[in-house]
């Protein structure tokens, strides 16, 4: 086994997915841990990963960990591993607030340390992943991460300091982009489309305009201009988004996940 996740849940499977689809380490070579015996059986039959209940087996027998728990669960985790950690292991926190400094020091070790942000459309291989690493980590160490991370969409490594902004942005917006596309649905079926036709409506529609965003490079505001013909209908609805405070509603979400992500 090369790499291992304690905990495998909706992050860690969906980072297993990719890694796997992509070949960058076969089933064999991932070790995954869980808290009971459902989410072992879960792990196994799902990514037909190596299954263990015992968190130092992980450790024992993958020199990258990724720590998939909840942040609550943290520090337990760590304290049951610390004492099979070895210089050669490269500790990966996944975790809000949980910063390189922090882990190093639960640890009780001098170590390499990752922080990475990735999130859940690394399922279907589209993810964002905001990537940054303390002094231990080589260049090559960091390349092995970033393997892993390109393998399940797209990586950005950033400055620690930016953590918290990469968590708002990319970790938790995904939850955001599903409200508007449902809320979108909703109006659709109002008005009288099949509740399935209309998420495949507004899915495409998200769908299409990211790609515009990522592939022209074009400003997201000009994008949005050509889609407002004059005296047209969309102006009418972004005249009724501004009214209710849609960019503003935006700007304080994302405030408040960064700020909570500095508390923890
Ligand atoms: N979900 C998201 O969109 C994102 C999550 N993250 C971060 O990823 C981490 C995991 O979140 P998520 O996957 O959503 O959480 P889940 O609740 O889906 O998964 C948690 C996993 O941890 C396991 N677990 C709990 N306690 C232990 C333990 N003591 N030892 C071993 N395994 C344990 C659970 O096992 P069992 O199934 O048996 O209970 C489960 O497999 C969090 O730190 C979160 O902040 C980061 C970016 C995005
Ligand atoms: O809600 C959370 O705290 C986690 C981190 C980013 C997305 N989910």
């Amino acid at each position: 086994m090369k790499i291992g996740f304690i905990g495998c849940g909706n992050m860690g499977s969906a980072m297993i997915g990719g890694i796997l689809k992509k070949g960058v380490f076969a089933k064999d070579e991932i070790i995954v841990s869980n808290l009971t015996e459902e989410g072992s059986k879960r792990s196994r039959e799902k990514l037909g990963v190596v299954t263990t209940m015992d968190n130092c087996e992980v450790v024992k027998n993958a020199n990258i960990v990724i720590l998939a728990v909840k942040p609550q669960f943290y520090e337990e985790v760590i304290s049951q591993i610390k004492g099979c950690l070895t210089p050669d292991h490269m500790i990966v926190g996944i975790a809000p607030g949980k910063t390189l400094a922090w882990l190093e020091e639960k640890c009780e070790q001098p170590l390499k340390v990752v922080r990475l942000m990735p999130n859940t459309p690394a399922q279907v291989g589209e993810g964002m992943t905001g990537a940054c690493a303390n002094d231990r980590v080589t260049k090559e160490d960091l390349d092995q991460i970033l393997a892993i991370t390109n393998s399940f969409g797209r990586t950005e490594v950033v400055p620690e300091r930016l953590m918290d902004a990469v968590g708002a942005v990319s970790g938790c917006s995904p939850a955001y982009v599903f409200m508007f596309i449902e809320a979108m649905a909703d109006a659709a079926v109002a008005q009288g489309m099949p509740r399935k036709q209309a998420y495949q409506f507004a899915s495409q529609s998200v769908l299409g305009s990211a790609k515009m965003v990522l592939g022209t490079g074009m400003h997201p505001g000009e994008l949005k201009d050509m889609v407002c013909s004059p005296a047209g209908t969309t102006i009418e609805g972004v005249r009724t988004l501004e009214k209710n405070g849609f960019r503003s509603a935006v700007f304080e979400a994302l405030q408040a996940a960064s700020d909570k992500g500095k508390q923890m």
